[in-house]
Parts: C-alpha cells; structure tokens; sequence
C-alpha cells in the first residue's frame, strides 16, 4: 500500500529486498540557502545504473520542478531523498531529519470505507500535528475551493474520484508541519481547476520559505509555476533556470517540443 505521508513508510527497498545498498563514501556536502541537496548521486539496481550523476540542491523558498521521461528514475530519486532506498554512490545533505520531509508518492490507495476526514485524522495523528494547519490552509482558499473540501470530508473513499482523493490527500499533506515537500506528479489524473487550487496552496508554501521538489510530466507547469528546474536524462541531471533556457537551447518553439528534442538528443 502507498500512503500519502513520508512519516508512514518503513525504510527499505520498495523493490521488495532490504535496503543493503549503503553510500560507497560519503562526502561532505555543505548546504548553503538549501534545505536539500545531492552530488554525483547514483543508484544501481541489479546490473541497471538507474541514476548515475544526480546534483540538485531544493533551495529555501523554492519550487523546484524534475521533468524526465517515463522511467527515468524520478521516482527512485524521491525515495531516495525520503530515505526510502539508499544510494549506492554520491552525497545526500538535508538540513531537517526524514521526518520533516513530507512524500506525496506517485500513487495513494485510500481504503474504500475511510472518509477522507478520517484519513486526514489518520496523517495528522501520525505526523503528531493539529487539525488548525488544514483548517487554517482550507481557509486561504476561495469559497467555491471551502465548499468543495467540506464536502469532501465527509464523503467516503469510494464515493469520491480519482482527482477529489488526489487534491484531499494533497492539502492533507501540505498541512503537515515538514520543511520540504518531495510531491510525485502531484497534478497526474487532476483536472485544470484542481491543479490551479494546488498550484495557490504551493505558493503560499513557497512564501514561508519551505522547498517543494516536483515531478510532472505537464511540461507547462515547469514554466508556469517553477522557480527553477532540472531534466534527468540518462541519470544525470541538468538544471535549467527556467523555459526560456531550455527551448532556447534546443531550438523548439514550444515546452513540449523543447521536452521531446531534449530527450532524443536533438538539439540546435
Ligand atoms: N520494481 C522494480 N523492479 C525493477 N526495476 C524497476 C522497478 N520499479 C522501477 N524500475 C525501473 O527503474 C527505472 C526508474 O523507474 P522510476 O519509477 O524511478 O521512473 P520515473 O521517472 O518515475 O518514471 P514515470 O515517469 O513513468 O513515473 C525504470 O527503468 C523502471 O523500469
């Protein structure tokens, strides 16, 4: 089962092994205006390399976006980030403990029979923080937003859709008291006026100087919404300070031309 919140996993190997693989050497990795950062991260998997050259650095009152095609490791970096499968090469350096790191994972399975006010009970309990942050967080929002959340709270996992559960799990872990948001294609299966409702609530995040890391495979949200971002390729990493940069440089006329000449080495 996924849960929503970091502070539920067991560290491990999602893969289905105990986490053996251990950092060959670790690095001193001064964290300087970041909460979080890496060097020369890899993860090898069997015989696969699955990250070879991963530097980021989440830097304090920043959205930070990952693009990357499928199967490109985003998601293995996040666990590793969140603790949950070790590196085998490179440097991790956060400035908070894996508890003050809150996972939104790819993917949430929400028993049928909780309602979704139960859940969020169930992740505050766990995380040990009050229901006031949701309250306050559903209160900066519109009245259209309020009356939909409300609802929301009441109504069971299995009367309530795909994208509801998404948004619901979403503030539920925004109101989590963390320093760094780690959230897997958190817009995946969400329509445009939920997606604006997140992108509002990452904003206000950004402004008390928490770091959010995304993933997303919408490219427009990279420019739309990122302060900066990187492309994770062949198991490296390259930042772009923004959209301009990036189909500048490879001579696209949109992001999502920019995104597939990136990924099949076709550049001006
Ligand atoms: N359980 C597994 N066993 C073996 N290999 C796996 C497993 N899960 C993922 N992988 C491999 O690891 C690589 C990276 O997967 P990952 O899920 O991190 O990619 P991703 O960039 O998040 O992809 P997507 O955009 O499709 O979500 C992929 O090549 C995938 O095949």
């Amino acid at each position: 089962m996924a849960y929503p919140c970091a502070h539920l996993h067991l560290p491990g190997d999602l893969w289905g092994r105990p986490a053996t693989h251990q950092p060959a050497m670790e690095q001193p990795l001064v964290l300087i205006d970041a909460t979080l950062a890496t060097r020369n991260l890899g993860f090898q998997h069997r015989a696969r390399q699955i990250l070879r050259d991963v530097d980021i650095d989440a830097l304090r009152g920043s959205i930070v976006g990952l693009l990357g095609s499928n199967g490109a490791g985003k998601t293995t970096l996040f666990d590793i980030l969140c603790g949950l499968k070790s590196q085998t090469t490179g440097t991790i350096a956060r400035e908070v403990p894996a508890e003050r790191v809150a996972y939104l994972t790819q993917i949430v399975t929400i028993p049928d029979a909780l309602k979704l006010g139960e859940l969020a009970e169930l992740v505050q309990g766990i995380a040990k923080c009050s229901g006031s942050a949701l309250e306050e967080l559903v209160g900066q929002l519109g009245p259209r937003e309020r009356d939909k959340f409300t609802a929301l709270y009441g109504r069971r996992a299995a009367g309530s859709s795909y994208g509801e559960k998404r948004w619901f799990v979403f503030l539920t872990l925004l109101s989590t008291d963390a320093d760094i948001y780690i959230l897997d294609e958190p817009t995946a299966g969400v329509d445009p006026e939920y997606a604006v409702y997140m992108w509002r609530s990452l904003e206000t995040l950004r402004e008390k100087g928490k770091s959010v890391l995304f993933s997303t495979h919408h490219v427009s949200e990279i420019g739309d919404n990122c302060d900066y971002f990187y492309f994770l390729k062949d198991g490296i990493t390259h930042r772009f300070k923004d959209a301009t940069e990036f189909i500048g440089l490879t001579g696209a006329g949109s992001l999502d031309e920019a995104f597939v000449r990136y990924v099949i080495g076709n550049l001006s």
